[in-house]
């Protein structure tokens, strides 16, 4: 590592994020399977994409089908999934973009690990907090049952640990309200943090 040194390139992240005209951060969503973090991210990138920000949405599922597909479910494994998901993220947000990612991230400490990546103000933690029983109840890909039937080992949740966050910028619990008003939540604090324009908003919202 010593003999390599940082090249300093002439276009810079501030540069990138002024021509797109917004600025880039990094929307963490973390939570058990099936709390509805793919379905919150995705509905947010929408509502930002359509208002004309320049966005980008990672998620567990699909980054699982690529760059990490040679990656399982052991704590090891997860760690070094999300080391990977964190550095591609900060490319992203380094791009100028405006990221979202949709991981369980089940540990404190992989979540801190990806905040220290990022400046101040640009990570926030998402905690979606839906309750067990509702994911349990809701099961949409069958995981629960197999989880419980013995079929999977280290399920979050039934086999495998979630430390819920201790200091997420934002709470929300998808088996209350619904999802436009959870989607205008998170808006209004975008805006209120003034991270987003709100004037840009003001056509979606
Ligand atoms: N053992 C085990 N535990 C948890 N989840 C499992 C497991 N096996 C497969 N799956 C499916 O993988 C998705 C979670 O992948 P992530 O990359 O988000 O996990 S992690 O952040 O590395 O913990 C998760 O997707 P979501 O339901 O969207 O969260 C599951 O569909
Ligand atoms: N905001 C919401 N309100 C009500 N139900 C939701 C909401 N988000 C997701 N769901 C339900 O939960 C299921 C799992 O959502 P998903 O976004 O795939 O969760 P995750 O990405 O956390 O695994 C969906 O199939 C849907 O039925």
């Amino acid at each position: 590592m010593s003999d390599i040194v940082w090249h300093q390139h002439s276009i810079d992240k501030q540069s990138r994020a002024e021509q797109k005209g917004q600025n880039p951060i990094l929307l963490w969503f973390t939570g058990l399977s099936g709390s509805g973090k793919s379905t919150l991210a995705g509905a947010l990138e929408r509502a930002l994409f359509d208002a004309g920000f320049h966005t980008y949405l990672l998620d567990g599922d699909n980054v699982r089908h690529g760059l990490c597909k040679d990656l399982g479910f052991s704590l090891d494994d997860r760690d070094e999934n999300l080391r990977r998901v964190g550095e591609v993220a900060k490319l992203m947000v380094d791009a100028g973009l405006v990221v979202l990612s949709a991981f369980i991230s089940p540990t404190r400490e992989e979540r801190e690990r990806v905040r220290a990546l990022f400046e101040d103000g640009q990570f926030i933690e998402v905690h979606v907090s839906t309750p067990i029983e509702v994911c349990e109840a809701r099961d949409p890909k069958g995981l629960y049952s197999k989880a419980r039937a013995g079929e999977i080992k280290d399920f979050t949740g039934i086999s495998a640990p979630y430390e819920v966050p201790t200091a997420a910028e934002l709470t929300i619990d998808t088996s209350k309200g619904d999802l436009t008003n959870q989607v205008r939540a998170l808006l209004d604090y975008l805006a209120a943090i003034q991270v987003i324009d709100s004037e840009k908003l003001k056509a979606v919202v």
